[in-house]
């Protein structure tokens, strides 16, 4: 029998690597999923939203198959639910929507049965799932992390966002699969760019934990995937070698793509030039693609109960309209 009981996500985007960060560093951003999940006698799946159109509404979705994850590491059996979902990150395009499913629906799981897993715990399940900390890390930390995973544990350090950081993203409107984008990797580097990387990746996460924003652009600069990825997305070469000089403080593919994400200063002037600059350049090549205005979202999932003492009453649609609005 259902205990009635019902839980809600909010988990944010992220954007991966940074640049040259790949693999190991991420920062969430304000494009959101929510998800409700609930005990139920027959499992049912309410989705919304043109992202969740092509999303499975049986028991081989990526939300149920993760919540069934966690109850059995918790050791509790779950084995019917209710789960709700209206999401606006666009799935296969960079912007970690993968990592926010399997965030949103563990920490949904782990709050319908009281949390008795820890994030740490949550964060190394979802990376051996996903196979790389730095969307998961995101989308369940907030802010900017740093992380490294053995393969069986993820360690991290979270980083607070620069105060006048804003990111613009670009997003194309043809998909590219994670699985696709990481087949056109070399399997081996040479040492000149191995150090090309690990000095930029360390170069930004310091400039970005001490708000040094005029490195960003030098410290952004990739040699490990974004070359071997640029075939896969017309436009990106020229865009990446000449944002900076349309506003722009830094650029780069965002996770694997086709999605770009540049940083600017909030305070720049010419967001108008480089949002066009952007969208003409990609257009030239002949992609057309979205952009957005997004901010670095400082926290990562949180889960409130729907039911308890009167609050969060309000059916899962009204919550997500009034959410949208706002
Ligand atoms: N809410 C969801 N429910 C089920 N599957 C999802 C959900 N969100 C994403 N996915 C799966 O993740 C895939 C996209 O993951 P991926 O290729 O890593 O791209 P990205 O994470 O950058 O959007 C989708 O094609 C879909 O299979
Ligand atoms: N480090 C990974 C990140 C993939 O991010 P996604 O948002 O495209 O799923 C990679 O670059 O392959």
């Amino acid at each position: 029998m259902s205990n009635g009981r019902k839980v809600r996500v909010k988990v944010p985007a992220s954007t991966a690597n940074l640049g040259p960060g790949f693999d190991t560093l991420g920062m969430a951003l304000s494009l959101y999923a929510w998800i409700e999940m609930g005990e139920a006698e027959q499992t049912g799946f309410h989705l919304y939203g043109d992202e969740m159109k092509d999303v499975p509404r049986d028991k081989s979705n990526l939300i149920y198959k993760v919540a069934q994850m966690v109850f059995d590491e918790a050791g509790v059996s779950v084995p019917e639910l209710e789960i709700s979902m209206y999401s606006e990150i666009p799935l296969t395009r960079g912007l970690g929507s993968s990592a926010s499913a399997i965030i949103g629906g563990m920490v949904a799981a782990n709050a319908l049965i009281g949390s008795p897993l820890s994030n740490e715990r949550i964060f190394d399940m979802a990376t051996a799932l996903e196979k790389h900390p730095d969307n998961v890390g995101a989308s369940l930390f907030g802010g900017i992390i740093c992380a490294a995973w053995d393969g069986s544990h993820a360690d991290v350090i979270r980083i607070e966002p620069p105060e006048d950081l804003e990111a613009l993203v670009v997003i194309p409107e043809f998909e590219l699969a994670t699985s696709k984008a990481r087949e056109v990797l070399p399997s081996s580097l040479t040492v000149a760019d191995a150090v090309y990387n690990i000095s930029r990746s360390s170069l930004l996460t310091g400039a970005l934990a001490s708000g040094r924003l005029d490195l960003i652009g030098a410290a952004m600069r990739d040699r490990l995937h974004q070359p071997y990825r640029s075939a896969l997305v017309p436009g990106m070469e020229a865009v990446l070698a000449e944002a900076t000089q349309h506003g722009a403080l830094g650029i780069a593919l965002s996770g694997a793509g086709p999605t770009l994400i540049a940083f600017v200063d909030r305070s720049e002037s010419r967001k108008g030039e480089l949002e066009a600059f952007l969208t003409e350049t990609m257009r030239n090549h002949g992609i057309e693609a979205q952009t957005k205005w997004l901010q670095p979202c400082r926290t990562g999932a949180l889960a409130e109960s729907v039911n308890e003492n009167g609050m969060q009453n309000q059916s899962f649609l009204d919550m997500i309209k009034g959410e949208v609005r706002s």
